[in-house]
């Protein structure tokens, strides 16, 4: 399927930036990639044309810091919210400049958190939802532990979460009210965004890493999870054909239209092809493919990608629906594996919808799964972050 991308705030700008990176040239699936933010200094350090990089409005440090310089982050948000129409608007203008969108759906991606992209999105997805007709999803990150406390690097996490006393050389600024301005933009997004694809930052944050260090390796992760399910299933890929191709309604049936909670999951395996041996760039024939080697190698990354670290955390059993992508080199795309896939992504979820896909990658060196788990159930993080903004 082929996404418009729109990136708006520092981590919107960044994320957007890192999935126009995952795409491949052979197998384009993003029609275009659009960045917006305050800050100057964030939309040069993409790489997205200049054309689509905009800056709108005054930074909302110069209205006092991130919370507004009132102490209280709930007002500072309310107060983005409400320039938020004339933000979208502002959006609109550039990304509208086509009369209609050639893409089968917009991914809006946020860092929430902060107030210029949580501050915006809801009336940008309202905006973007009342003037074309495809599904408007939105990726967004939560914060971690550490950015809630002023005095970063002092005292102990939230809830349970291990705290790594390494934040010292972190430039990101800690935002004592980051989980009030999540909570509030969720609430905001509800009944707008077709999905909402969580990506937690506190789960990906390694030990020992600092925010900033952490941030561009996690937009990486969270852009190869992204490429994985929505450029996953493409049919035709050069002299390979996939099986079972997923298209655009097939996504949009899993993770619906009601601003359901989505995880993403992805693991790969390398796998050895002649080109990886010989370097001579030539196809892997099913006769130079062990049966048994290729089954564990679908059989691994699917259980890793159902069982292993998602965008975030949830038990597979409360999603109601899931889609899985498999992956890789022709001659390593067992079927039976695949359908069995299938089946343990069915156990798992415990949930009536489940669809497949194989994505053939002729010149890929390894086998792949991407997951989608779609309408969750309650989840520990939500529920942490929660507890941080009734303790503020
Ligand atoms: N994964 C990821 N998260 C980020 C990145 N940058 C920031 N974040 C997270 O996103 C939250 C919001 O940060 P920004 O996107 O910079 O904030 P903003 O929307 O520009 O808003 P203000 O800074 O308040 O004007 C932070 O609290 C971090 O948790 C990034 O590059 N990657």
């Amino acid at each position: 399927m082929q996404l418009e991308v729109i990136g708006v705030g520092g981590a919107g700008c960044r994320l957007a930036d890192a999935i126009r990176a995952a795409e491949s040239a052979t197998r384009p699936f993003l029609t275009d990639v659009f960045v917006f933010d305050t800050d100057e200094t964030t939309l040069r350090q993409t790489v997205v044309p200049e054309s689509n990089r905009y800056r709108y409005g005054e930074a909302n440090a110069a209205e006092g810091g991130a919370d507004g310089g009132d102490g209280d982050g709930s007002r500072a948000i309310e107060r983005c919210f409400e320039e938020g129409d004339e933000r979208a608007d502002d959006v609109l203008e550039v990304v509208g400049r086509e009369e209609s969108s050639a893409a089968d759906a917009f991914l809006v991606t946020v860092g929430l958190g902060g107030t210029t992209g949580g501050g915006t999105v809801p009336a940008l997805v309202a905006t973007l939802q009342r003037t074309y007709k495809q599904p408007v999803y939105v990726l967004a990150t939560l914060p971690a532990d550490r950015e809630f406390d002023a005095s970063a690097g002092e005292s102990e996490g939230l809830a349970g979460h291990a705290r790594t006393a390494t934040a010292t050389s972190d430039t990101e600024p800690p935002r004592p009210e980051a989980a009030t301005n999540v909570l509030a933009t969720l609430e905001r997004l509800e009944g707008l965004a077709s999905a909402i694809v969580l990506f937690d930052n506190e789960a990906w944050l390694r030990p020992g890493e600092t925010l900033s260090d952490a941030r561009d390796r996690s937009n990486r992760e969270a852009a190869t999870q992204v490429a994985a399910v929505f450029s996953g299933g493409s049919g035709e890929s050069g002299e390979a054909t996939a099986q079972t191709v997923t298209d655009a309604s097939d996504v949009e049936r899993i993770v619906g239209s009601e601003s359901a909670f989505v995880t993403l999951g992805y693991a790969e395996q390398a796998v050895e092809t002649t080109s990886s041996r010989f370097g001579l760039g030539l196809l892997t024939t099913d006769r130079d493919v062990d049966t048994a080697e290729a089954v564990s190698a679908v059989e691994t990354v699917v259980r890793k990608a159902i069982r292993g670290k998602r965008s975030i955390e949830c038990d597979p059993e409360a999603a109601d629906r899931g889609l899985l992508i498999v992956g890789g080199p022709p001659a390593w795309l067992n079927r039976k594996a695949i359908a069995d896939g299938r089946r343990t992504l069915q156990t798992a979820i415990d949930g009536s919808s489940i669809l497949g896909g194989d994505a053939p990658r002729p010149d890929g060196e390894t086998v792949f799964a991407g997951v989608v788990l779609a309408g969750i159930g309650p989840m520990e993080r939500l529920e942490e972050l929660r507890d941080a903004a009734d303790a503020r």
